[in-house]
């Protein structure tokens, strides 16, 4: 039996179950539930902060966890990412107010504020800079309106809470994150049910990012066609009962499919349709 920890609050939490239901497996229905065993695909969920994700992971008691890159990276737990699961998607930055430093070389004798003092004390000591580091919960933005420090380190997403503070980023992003899959530092991910946890993963990114096109297009246009069109592997191409003309079929990513689709009617192409991708195995 695989056991798996899943973020229970927060921008990570809502996401994460979304996808464990897409990918078949059965969620909680309401917040206060803690575990909970999905017998029918063998696996039991545990819903803990996703900050003490890594840490759980790390200590070998469970198997896989759903974290963020850099609440992973912030711990310091022997945990490593395996999979990009594509949400929660954020930038970590050095803010201040306007004209306060340029970069993290300026930051020597400042205090900076931060939810992440994991992360920004490796930041500054790599950058052989000498700096004091304040830990905050969170709303870290206040920290220097009310004079607890001169400078943050902290998610921005849309910049709008910064922009609120009346602050603004920085010197170089510290990293970028987004949701992970986690594993014990040096374990397999070769065992049967670790892959196959991965590959309905999989499957969901695939059929988020994915839509599949047909189109009828004449015999000697099929090159160029299928140039604009290679899907994943190689399109299905099928004779159609109209002399001269061909079906085909591929999987092209959903960001692209208008451009791809107007490129398709120039070469000739008719009857061009998408369609949803509601699971996928690769
Ligand atoms: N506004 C945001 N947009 C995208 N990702 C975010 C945002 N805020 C936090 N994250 C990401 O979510 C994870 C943090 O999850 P966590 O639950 O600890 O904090 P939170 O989402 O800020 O919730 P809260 O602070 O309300 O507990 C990190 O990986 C972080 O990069
Ligand atoms: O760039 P933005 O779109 O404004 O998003 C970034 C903000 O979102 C998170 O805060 P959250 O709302 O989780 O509050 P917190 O600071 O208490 O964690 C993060 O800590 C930033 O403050
Ligand atoms: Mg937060």
């Amino acid at each position: 039996m695989l056991r798996i920890a899943v973020p229970n609050k927060g921008s990570l939490s809502g996401p994460a179950a979304a996808m464990l239901h897409e990918a078949g497996y059965r969620q909680r229905k309401e917040s206060k539930e803690l575990v909970l065993f999905d017998r029918a695909n063998d696996v039991e969920f545990f819903y803990l902060r996703p900050r003490d994700i890594a840490i759980y992971v790390s200590s070998g008691r469970l198997d896989i966890g759903i974290t963020g890159r850099d609440l992973l990276l912030d711990s310091g737990a022997g945990a490593e990412e395996i999979l990009q699961l594509g949400f929660a998607r954020s930038t970590f930055h050095y803010a201040a107010r306007p004209g306060t430093a340029s970069g993290v070389a300026d930051l020597g004798g400042m205090t900076v504020a931060t939810s992440y003092e994991g992360v920004v004390e490796k930041h500054l000591a790599d950058n052989g800079v000498a700096a004091t580091v304040v830990h905050l919960d969170g709303a870290v933005e206040t920290a220097i309106q009310l004079g607890v420090a001169q400078v943050i380190a902290d998610v921005v997403e849309t910049g709008t809470s910064l922009r609120n503070a009346g602050l603004e980023t920085f010197g170089e992003p510290i990293m970028a994150s987004e949701a992970v899959v986690v594993r014990p530092t040096g374990a397999p991910t070769d065992e049967p049910e670790v892959q196959k946890f991965l590959r309905r993963l999989q499957g969901v990114l695939v059929a988020r990012r994915y839509v599949m096109m047909d189109y009828d297009i004449r015999a000697e246009h099929v090159d160029q066609a299928v140039a604009l069109t290679p899907g994943l592997e190689s399109p299905t191409v099928s004779p159609l009962h109209h002399e001269g003309w061909v079906a085909v079929r591929a999987m092209v990513p959903t960001s692209d499919a208008q451009r791809i689709m107007d490129e398709l009617y120039d070469l000739g192409a008719r009857a061009i349709l998408t369609t949803g991708i509601h699971a996928a195995r690769l």
